[in-house]
């Protein structure tokens, strides 16, 4: 309950069109209740002396009483739907700005389809309940206040059936509506399922095809879906029983004020008109009570999704900006210290990497090699602090990269991560989210550099060709050209490339590496591969064994003093690659 009325802070500045709504309903609920009185002087008044006029008379009035109720129920309405909307609006707002800065870890703890789910289902079931809570709540309370009073005034005879009646049909209510909630509650974890099932399966879709998977798949989403269906089964037989009970309480306590104040009648204590409009304040007020009845049911699974959305907006986030941070000194050179650095994934029970020790100097192009799992996209991501150490430091250019704002570091960083990572929109907007000022020759020559330039020039428009969701629409080469033009064009002082040119042919990536020689002229370059033939060419290459430095030094160096490297290469290079290295 705490966590919806967090959420229900945010409707402070709709209070004004909260008061307008609550008011009008009240407007709604008089005119409504008015509509009895009436008949009863109608039935009094007209009916029995047999005054056609009368009758017509207080019959437009009651439907000009009518009209004004349903205008008032109409404004009402619109003005909530204002408040719920705008309510949702708010906490979605609210949710990416906060998601948008979650570091990985907080990434990783939650995965993408539950906050897929808590930032659309969830918010959707936030904005119904509002609008339910202000509608239907005004309405039953005003309702069974106002019309409990006026019953009493029509007849406090009559009254004593309603001793009776709203106990009953209350008892029906309470005996129902616990496991009804409960299958509620279950239906929106059954739905996040589902909702997981789809992700996994569109986004997997090409896997599942390629391993006949999709009779697998159908059957693993046939049974989040009857789950589901088979709970809103359950909870509709339920509320299949519910509704006729009421019903039948409804009619029940409408025979026994007929019979009860037939008997009125006959004693003198109440009159016809009296008990038409009886019947009618007594069918609101236990009309009442099912609304309530239904806000109740609404509620746990409102107070559900306002948890699920709070948690993730009160997530704290592991990697934040020092409260006073330090900046680069003036004369920024991009040199990269490594300094016993350890570090574990959260929740992982061992670290990945162990008292790394390196330095990557301005000018130097550095190799990371290693086999697969062996750490290497972890110590890279160390450097633009999508991680922090566990222990150790990091330093850029003698400062440790925690104590600097992020966006300060990730400006002097092009970063090319293993797996390109390709937006909606042209191929154009793509490349310049590296460098967002970027003018269009610019984007040309980072695309030439990348090896881009070509195939990007046979797509139908060009650099404006729009990329489809997900990048569909290209190759994973191309894909990932387009990721290194993007890496190029922001020409940071410190080059990171993650693995990003295994998916380019050796001849292509031969011609990237020269081209890319006066782009990366002066600047520290960290390069990962597994290939070699990616690294032989580096100043220095570190070589990575699960998680900690086998072995540091040129080509020639490493063949002399690592095992390790020297059994990745023999591993990897062509019986006429070790002739012409002189190892075979
Ligand atoms: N988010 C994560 N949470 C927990 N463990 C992780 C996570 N990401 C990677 N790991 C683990 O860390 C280890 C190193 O992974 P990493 O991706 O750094 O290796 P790599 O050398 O880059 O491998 P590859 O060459 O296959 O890309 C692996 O054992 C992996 O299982």
């Amino acid at each position: 309950m705490q966590s919806l009325l967090k959420l229900y802070a945010n409707l402070k500045k709709y209070l004004f069109l909260i008061v307008g709504a609550v008011f009008l309903i009240y407007l709604q609920v008089r005119a409504n209740l008015e509509l009895p009185t009436i008949m009863s002087k109608i039935v009094n008044n007209g009916i029995l002396p047999g005054d056609i006029n009368y009758i017509w008379q207080q019959g437009m009035f009651m439907l000009f009483i009518a009209g004004l109720g349903i205008l008032a129920s109409i404004a009402a309405n619109f003005l909530t739907s204002h408040v719920s909307m705008g309510l949702g609006r708010d906490i979605r707002s609210k949710f990416f700005k906060h998601v948008e800065s979650f570091s990985l870890y907080e990434f990783n703890k939650f995965g993408a389809s539950t906050l897929l789910t808590r930032t659309s289902n969830d918010v959707v079931q936030i904005q119904q309940s509002t609008q339910m809570l202000i509608m239907m709540l005004s309405n039953a309370i005003f309702t069974g206040i106002d019309a409990l009073i006026l019953a009493y005034n029509a007849s406090p005879y009559l009254t004593r059936v309603l001793y009776v009646a709203i106990p009953t049909v209350a008892l029906i209510i309470v005996l129902f509506i616990n496991p009804v909630t409960k299958l509620f509650l279950l239906i929106q974890k059954e739905i996040d399922k589902i909702n997981r099932v789809v992700r996994e399966n569109i986004m997997g879709v090409r896997v599942i095809r390629a391993f006949n998977k999709t009779e697998y798949e159908k059957k693993r989403f046939d049974v989040a879906n009857l789950d589901v269906t088979n709970t809103y089964i359950r909870a509709n037989r339920i509320m299949a029983v519910l509704m006729p009970l009421l019903m039948i309480g409804m009619n029940l306590a409408t025979v026994a004020i007929i019979w009860y104040g037939a008997k009125g009648i006959d004693l003198g204590n109440t009159n016809l008109g009296s008990m038409v409009a009886f019947i009618q304040y007594a069918m609101m007020i236990l009309m009442s009570i099912v609304f309530l009845t239904i806000l109740f049911v609404m509620l746990p699974r409102a107070v559900a999704a306002s948890e699920r959305i709070v948690e993730v907006l009160e997530t704290p986030i592991e990697i934040k900006d020092r409260e006073k941070p330090k900046t680069f000194p003036d004369e920024k050179k991009g040199s990269i210290q490594f300094i016993n650095v350890s570090f574990k994934y959260p929740n992982a029970e061992e670290p990945v990497l162990r008292d790394i020790t390196f330095e990557a100097k301005p000018g130097e192009v550095v190799g990371i090699l290693g086999t697969t799992g062996s750490g290497k996209s972890t110590l890279v991501s160390l450097i633009p602090r999508l991680y922090d150490v566990t222990s150790g430091q990091l330093l850029i250019d003698g400062v440790d990269v925690r104590e600097v704002p992020q966006e300060e570091l990730r400006r002097r960083i092009s970063y090319v991560p293993q797996r390109a990572v390709i937006f909606t929109g042209t191929v154009k907007e793509n490349i310049r989210i590296g460098k967002p000022d970027a003018t269009d020759e610019e984007i040309i020559e980072a695309a030439k550099i990348a090896q881009a330039h070509a195939f990007i020039e046979r797509l139908q428009q060009g650099y404006d060709t729009i990329i489809s969701e997900g990048g569909t629409n290209l190759s994973g080469g191309q894909k990932q050209r387009i990721s290194i033009a993007r890496g190029i064009i922001r020409k940071g002082d410190i080059f990171v490339f993650d693995d990003c040119f295994s998916a380019l042919d050796f001849k292509t990536e031969a011609k990237l590496r020269a081209a890319l020689k006066d782009v990366i002229k002066g600047s520290t370059v960290i390069l990962v591969a597994q290939r070699v033939a990616s690294v032989m060419s580096a100043d220095k290459i570190v070589v990575l064994d699960e998680g900690r430095i086998v072995g540091i030094g040129t080509h020639k160096e490493l063949l002399n003093s690592s095992e390790v490297y020297r059994e990745i290469v023999f591993s990897q290079l062509s019986q006429e690659d070790l002739v012409r290295e002189g190892l075979a």
